[in-house]
């Protein structure tokens, strides 16, 4: 005790010493105050988001980290933790993630007026821009308008249907890589599945083989690992701000694989410009130029992007045609594939309705045609199982928009400066529209059921004007993958039911136990 008198009258007999301890306490003190006032400024500006915010109901949160630790945990855990917020909290409930305030919502009535009003994506689709840039997907909307208004004629009827053959040669490629699974038991159909709709999405975005099926192709390790990093950064909250995220290991690992895709798609982007200029001089130099048309066969959607770009009026740079193409090999290869690897687990779940498929393949089909375009239409039995496969497993089961004005929905207002997260999974299985919604039942897609229900009821590509540009093109290329495979094998699964198959939170829902297959090799009367 006398000791520490001593030392305390020793400090302040020093003058030196007392200086510092003043400078030291006026430092505190006007760093305390700084933050004090930033706090009430922080606090002042969001004070309507905080008005708004108390009428609605939600779970509890804590001050900076709001309510965090719902997306802890392994993504089965997310997924489940977000799906209990959707059941507990009925109607419009709120949010908040770290300091940002989420208003949610399962109601078609909702995703009508929302998805057709708010086009501006939620900050964390930024996360994908390292791998997508700003392409359609991630666009912010002044240039996603264009874009989308100069992209979308080029997923018309007849250029889709020049795809066809595409869609058909892979899927050939995949029936010979699944005879190795035949007869020998379960395994996870997710690779042999993906692999192909990467060659697809790739010959018919980019006009490139990228031979996914039949070698180690770096490339779909490349997409794989960026979706898992992607999917990170959103959850994780202190993998958010760009600067630290770049320091870590998974920052530069994430930038090293970027690198790689961004040259491989450059390289096809640049090559394939200059392709086109040249071909465009010869025609130029050419007496009979006018005559003189582009074969029409074979062309991917970056012939057909370059092409706008000879418009005067309208031109996507070097860069721009890079990030639309990178977006859809993102955004319509693992889609696709899960969507294909549902439908799979269906078809091995639901026997009867199995054998139902396969009799309208072959009837329109034959047991060996290769399909062709007018041949997909006709398949009708087969398009309401993928519907309903999409239903219960809606590939992207939540989506979140910015919200920019203040928005009434009828019962509440979602003010300016928040965001909407659409609960696509809890509205596809919600018993309100779905009677027995775990049932597996093509017909719920019968025209006249359809009619029945309100259009937001089922929006697994979303709704609105920011909708999917590619259901067609999906359809079309499930369709064909699919017609090809159950002709040469029967599909079995050891899952008991669609209960049995518990989702796991991915950029697209996964199964957590994978997606259990096991084949046979059919023999069909020719
Ligand atoms: C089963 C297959 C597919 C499903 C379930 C699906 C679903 C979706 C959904 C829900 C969105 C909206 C995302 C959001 O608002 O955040 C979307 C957007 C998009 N999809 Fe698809 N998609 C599929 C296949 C495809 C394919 C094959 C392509 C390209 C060939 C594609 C290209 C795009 C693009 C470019 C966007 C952004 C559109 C925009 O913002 O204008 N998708 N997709």
């Amino acid at each position: 005790m006398i000791d520490s008198i001593y030392a305390h009258s020793t400090v302040f007999s020093n003058p030196s010493a007392k200086y510092k301890s003043i400078a030291f306490d006026y430092l505190l003190i006007t760093a305390v105050s700084a933050l004090l006032v930033w706090c009430v400024q922080f606090l002042w500006t969001r004070r309507r988001l905080y008005s708004f915010a108390k009428q609605v109901h939600g779970p509890p949160a804590l001050p900076l980290i709001g309510s965090a630790w719902y997306f802890t945990g392994s993504a089965y855990d997310i997924l489940a933790n977000i799906s209990s917020l959707f059941e507990t909290y009925p109607g419009v409930f709120k949010v908040w993630f770290g300091p940002r305030l989420f208003f949610a919502t399962a109601e078609p009535k909702h995703y009508e007026i929302l998805m057709t009003k708010c086009l501006a994506k939620e900050e964390l689709y930024n996360k994908a821009v390292m791998v997508v840039g700003k392409g359609l997907f991630t666009a912010e909307v002044p240039s996603w308008k264009k874009h989308r208004k100069l992209i979308s004629p080029t997923f018309n009827q007849q250029i889709l249907d020049s795809f066809v053959e595409v869609f058909s040669e892979q899927a050939d490629v995949l029936v010979g890589n699944l005879e190795k699974h035949a007869g020998k038991g379960e395994f996870d159909v997710f690779h042999a599945i993906s692999t192909c709709t990467l060659d697809i999405i790739c010959e018919t975005a980019m006009g490139v083989k990228v031979n996914a099926q039949t070698t180690d192709a770096l490339y779909t390790q490349w997409t794989d690992r960026m979706m898992e990093i992607v999917l990170l950064r959103i959850f994780i909250l202190w993998y958010h701000p760009d600067k630290l995220f770049n320091m870590l290991p998974i920052g530069r690992e994430a930038s090293r694989i970027v690198r790689n895709m961004h040259e491989f798609s450059g390289k096809v982007v640049r090559e394939k410009k200059k392709a086109f200029e040249q071909k465009k001089r010869e025609r130029e130099n050419s007496l009979d130029s006018h005559h003189e048309e582009m074969p029409r066969k074979r062309k991917a959607f970056l012939d057909y992007m370059l092409e706008i770009t000879d418009d005067e009026n309208v031109a996507f740079s070097e860069n721009e045609l890079r990030q639309e193409v990178d977006t859809f090999v993102i955004a319509g290869s693992d889609t696709t594939a899960s969507t294909n690897c549902y439908v799979l687990t269906m078809l091995g779940l639901h026997q009867d309705l199995q054998e139902k498929v396969l009799r309208e393949i072959l009837d329109v089909l034959g047991p060996d045609r290769k399909p062709e375009p007018g041949d997909l239409p006709k398949l009708k039995y087969l398009e309401r199982f993928i519907k309903e496969a999409l239903r219960l497993f809606p590939v992207a089961g939540f989506l979140a928009r910015a919200i920019e004005e203040d928005i009434d929905v009828g019962n509440c207002i979602i003010p300016a400066g928040s965001s909407v997260v659409f609960g696509i999974l809890r509205t596809h299985r919600n018993e309100k529209y779905w009677p027995d919604p775990c049932k597996f039942d093509p017909d719920r897609f019968l025209p006249e059921e359809v009619a029945k229900r309100h259009p937001c009821t089922y929006v697994p590509f979303s709704y609105g004007p920011r909708n999917c540009i590619g259901p067609k093109y999906a359809m079309m290329a499930m369709k064909s993958l699919l017609s090809t495979v159950l002709r040469k094998y029967k599909i079995f699964t050891t899952y008991k039911s669609v209960e049995d198959i518990k989702l796991k939170a991915h950029l697209v829902l996964r199964p957590r136990d994978g997606y259990k297959v096991y084949i046979e090799r059919r023999n069909l009367q020719v």
